[in-house]
């Protein structure tokens, strides 16, 4: 299968510095990575993974988007020369979706290569069932959850086997069957076609054992470290992990909280949700939101997890049953969040939504973080206080000036939810809220809601990530078995809230 070998990357002091920004995203790159090596690209938030694969796919555009200096090239040529040559998954899959149905979306790629149309409708089967998207070829593109798109993104790129697979947290959004179920799909595909493989993932443990090799980025420019899995992992593995690597084994401290079992702020009582009227994806739902305690939402990518937190945030009306706020929320005691006025919804719930770009509105990270406290008309000097703590824990001083558009996949998602810790709300409602952090930047986080929770607020979190789950869920509601079920784990007071 000649044409169809793995890519030859080569970097010879390759540097990228974004339009508006002082220092480079990358520096100083050197680097070989041999047809058909697996490599697993690994550093803090912002270090400049995605910049970098975006180098490789020839996508960093031309002098207006930044500059460049030194050489980055694949297989010998410029990479936006390579003509199909690489398939690339971005990190956030709303962005690449293309077409309006799900066959003709997967099939793209293959048909901008010019494959015969057998060719392309057998790949786009096979790629489909890899990738576990178990739908029909003409479902509505625009009608999938997070971790489907993900997965439709990912199919599209495996359809066009490709000599250089670069993927960007590629399973980030999916539920744990689906993690493994795509990196073996990956995998296998990569077998298959001898193809150079460079995959970004923060979690590296589901990566692990199908790379051959582990490049780690320093946040400052270069490169951290580089060898096989073992040798990186275990001789590097205390400096990595202070340099904000998530490293196996090296244990991630659980933020001290005061156990405070506080009165019930939102009870849903036989919920049913739904985007659209009279069609639930989730049913018969029965739980309590605690002051003072976290309840995470779990279960399988498209179970309605994320109408669940967009109808419990107010932002939806229930398909059935209803939501009803008690008597802590006085003057909102009775009524359901749907119906409260915008002022009302804003200082008590405060929603980060799954992808941050939609919830950005000013022009720097800086006044972003005060949007919020500005409209609760919080004096100013309250304001920057809050924005300034928000900037240095979160780490995302050192961009305050910059376009809440322009921050890496991480940052965004960190801006996202400082946006709303800002404001302060007795309800948090929050969708996916570590999706891309290091390890540093994840503890950070984990710690400022547990701050929140201790000040009697509640969290509502959508999630798939177990670690998150370990250390702050209080009760643990899963969807997508034939009942929602509710488990209470810190303490059984909130038992009664089970499903019979
Ligand atoms: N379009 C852009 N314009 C300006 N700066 C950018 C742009 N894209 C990324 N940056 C900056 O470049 C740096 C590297 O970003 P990049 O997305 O490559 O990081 P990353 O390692 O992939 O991070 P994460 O793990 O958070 O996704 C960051 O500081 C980011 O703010
Ligand atoms: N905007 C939309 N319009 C219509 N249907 C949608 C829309 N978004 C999602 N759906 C459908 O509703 C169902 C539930 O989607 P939801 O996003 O709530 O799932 P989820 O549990 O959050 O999934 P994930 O873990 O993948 O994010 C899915 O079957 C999906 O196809």
């Amino acid at each position: 299968m000649g044409a169809l070998r793995g890519a030859r990357i080569t970097a010879r002091g390759w540097s990228w510095r974004h339009a508006g920004r002082l220092r480079p995203a990358v520096s100083d790159l050197d680097l070989d990575i041999r047809p058909g090596e697996r490599v697993l690209l690994l550093g803090a938030s912002g270090a400049g993974k995605s910049t970098l694969l975006a180098g490789l796919a020839g996508v960093l555009g031309g002098d207006e988007e930044g500059d460049s200096t030194g050489e980055l090239l694949v297989d010998g040529v410029h990479p936006a020369d390579t003509r199909g040559r690489v398939g690339l998954v971005l990190q956030d899959p709303d962005s690449q979706v293309v077409l309006a149905r799900v066959g003709d979306d997967v099939a793209f790629g293959c048909e901008n290569l010019g494959v015969p149309r057998d060719e392309i409708w057998r790949r786009v089967s096979a790629a489909l069932e890899a990738t576990g998207l178990d739908l029909p070829l003409d479902h509505s593109t625009s009608e999938l959850s997070g971790g489907q798109k993900q997965r439709l993104a990912l199919a599209g790129a495996l359809a066009m086997q490709p000599g250089l697979l670069l993927l960007d947290e590629p399973t980030a959004n999916l539920d744990p069957a689906g993690v493994v179920e795509v990196r073996d799909a990956v995998a296998r595909v990569q077998a298959e076609t001898g193809a150079t493989l460079v995959v970004v993932e923060h979690r590296v443990g589901v990566w692990l054992p199908v790379v051959d090799r582990v490049i780690v980025l320093a946040a400052g420019g270069g490169v951290l470290a580089d060898g096989d899995p073992e040798t990186v992992l275990s001789a590097e593995g205390v400096r990595l992990s202070e340099a904000g690597v998530w490293v196996p084994g090296v244990g991630t401290p659980i933020p001290a909280r005061s156990v405070f079992a506080g009165p019930s702020i939102l009870a849903l009582e036989g919920v049913s949700v739904g985007r659209r009227r009279g069609s639930a994806v989730a049913s018969g739902i029965r739980a309590e939101v605690d002051a003072g305690r976290a309840l995470a939402i779990t279960g399988p990518n498209g179970a309605g997890k994320s109408t669940l937190a967009l109808t419990i945030a107010g932002l939806l009306p229930p398909v059935a049953g209803d939501i009803v706020a008690r008597e802590t929320l006085s003057a909102g005691a009775g009524v359901s969040p749907v119906k409260w006025r915008s002022r009302e919804l804003l200082t008590r719930i405060g929603t980060v939504f799954q992808e941050p770009e939609h919830q950005f509105l000013a022009a720097t990270v800086r006044a972003e973080l005060a949007v919020g406290p500005r409209a609760l008309k919080l004096p100013q000097a309250e304001i920057d206080q809050r924005v300034d703590e928000l900037l240095t824990r979160l780490r995302l001083d050192r961009l305050a000036g910059a376009n809440p558009f322009t921050l890496s996949g991480g940052e965004k998602r960190r801006l996202s939810v400082a946006t709303v810790l800002a404001t302060r709300p007795k309800i948090l409602v929050l969708d996916e809220p570590t999706f891309g952090q290091d390890a540093r930047t994840w503890r950070e986080l984990v710690a400022l809601l547990a701050e929140l929770l201790d000040t009697g607020s509640a969290v509502v979190a959508v999630t798939h990530d177990a670690e998150f789950v370990d250390v702050l869920a209080d009760d643990v509601l899963t969807l997508g078995g034939v009942t929602p079920r509710l488990d209470a784990r810190l303490s059984a007071s909130r038992a009664e809230g089970v499903l019979s």
